[in-house]
């Protein structure tokens, strides 16, 4: 029996406590909202984020975050990209973790923006932790909607890190009859296939609306569009860095972008088709305005923080990125979603497209 200490009490965090817990793993969760804790502890329920699944009694919350951090064998982090760095600087200092003794996994999928810039997730981490962490952090990734790995439904993962024995102390710690887990050396490409897919998805979930009122949009026009942006991810990641082209078309690559597109259950794909369906932008000026003010939406589409960093990243790399630069461009309110999903396709086929689409 291992402990470990989730750090974000989402419904990625709480999924996966739920499958450590039930392997017999004793799992504390840090939430931020005191309601969240209470009802975890007491009605064994995350109802914010992943209402109607019963949690396992040695799954508990706390609203300390060092104290979730102490004494643990591991440490997971699953807080959304914009509070990681605050998370992770509270529990620098907690012993266990200061000399380097507890594990760390990371869950989250985005990118970090600092004052050098949009930068991956591990090597941020790495700035602010003990040197001992330097190469023996591990990303795990991979097509996975919380909702339904809490249901048992059977999920690949991949484990990422530069230290081939940490990212199998992982995989042999998250591995369950239904959670099924596999090792890569591939950092870079992992992180970058998890962030820029969100990217991709949002556009994915603009023209998802689009079909359902146009002639000329179909499930064709959306495989069309879901293969330019693994070009995209692979385009980035490559420029980045990557290692093993394989990631690309691994569960971590074309994986997860497929079911970031697909499933009913992707926050990105919604949001998409909600910025067309429901004019959810309306009420933002600019991307900034939208980032500034992300909790009105009630959910959190991490495309959207991710997109302002692929734009700078493809900007520094001189990369082009039609698919990440016409989702900026819609929610930097620069142009309409209609003109810019003529764009990307007009841009992806060669042809001349002058379709319009009426919405109800
Ligand atoms: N949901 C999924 O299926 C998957 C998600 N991921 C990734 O995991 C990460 C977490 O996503 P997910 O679990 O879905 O998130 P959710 O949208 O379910 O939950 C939001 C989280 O944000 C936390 N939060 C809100 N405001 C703050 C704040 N000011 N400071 C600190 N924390 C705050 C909440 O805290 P509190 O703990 O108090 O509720 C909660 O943990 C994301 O990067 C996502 O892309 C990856 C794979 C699957
Ligand atoms: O990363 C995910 C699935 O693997 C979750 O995607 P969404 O945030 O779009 O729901």
């Amino acid at each position: 029996m291992k402990s470990i200490g989730m750090i974000g009490g989402g419904a990625w965090g709480t999924a996966i406590g739920k499958i450590l817990a039930e392997k017999g793993h004793q799992v504390q969760i840090w939430a931020y909202e005191q309601e969240l804790v209470d009802s975890i502890n007491t009605r064994q329920e995350n109802n914010l984020y992943l209402p109607g699944v019963s949690l396992p009694a040695n799954l508990t919350a706390d609203r300390d975050i060092r104290a979730v951090a102490q004494d643990k064998d591991f440490v997971i982090f699953s807080t959304p990209s914009l509070y990681l760095l605050p998370a992770v600087r509270q529990i620098v200092t907690v012993p266990n973790i200061a000399e380097g003794h507890t594990p760390l996994g990371v869950l989250t999928k985005g990118f970090v923006h600092t004052q050098r810039g949009p930068r991956l997730i591990l090597e941020t981490m790495e700035d602010y932790l003990p040197g001992f962490y330097k190469g023996n952090l591990v990303y795990i990734s991979g097509p996975s909607h919380a909702e339904e790995v809490a249901r048992g439904k059977l999920t690949g993962l991949i484990s990422a890190s530069q230290n081939p024995k940490n990212s199998i102390r992982f995989r042999e710690l998250l591995n369950s009859e239904t959670l099924m887990v596999f090792s890569s050396l591939d950092v870079i490409g992992v992180q970058i296939s998890a962030a820029v897919k969100n990217v991709v998805a949002i556009a994915f979930g603009i023209m998802d609306a689009m079909k359902e009122f146009s002639g000329t949009v179909g499930d064709n026009t959306e495989s069309l569009l879901l293969a330019a942006g693994l070009n995209e991810i692979q385009t980035i990641a490559r420029a980045m860095g990557s290692t093993h082209p394989e990631t690309f078309t691994s569960i971590a690559g074309v994986g997860d972008l497929d079911v970031t597109c697909r499933s009913i259950h992707g926050r990105n794909r919604r949001f998409g088709r909600e910025i067309v369906l429901k004019h959810i932008l309306e009420p933002f000026s600019s991307i900034d305005d939208l980032l500034s003010n992300l909790q009105e939406l009630g959910y959190l589409p991490e495309g959207a923080v991710a997109v302002a960093n692929v734009k700078e990243l493809a900007e520094r790399l001189n990369l082009k990125l039609p698919i990440s630069s016409g989702v900026f461009r819609i929610l930097n309110k620069e142009n309409t979603p209609m003109d810019e999903a003529r764009g990307i396709l007009a841009s992806l086929t060669g042809a001349r497209l002058d379709f319009h689409v009426d919405f109800p």
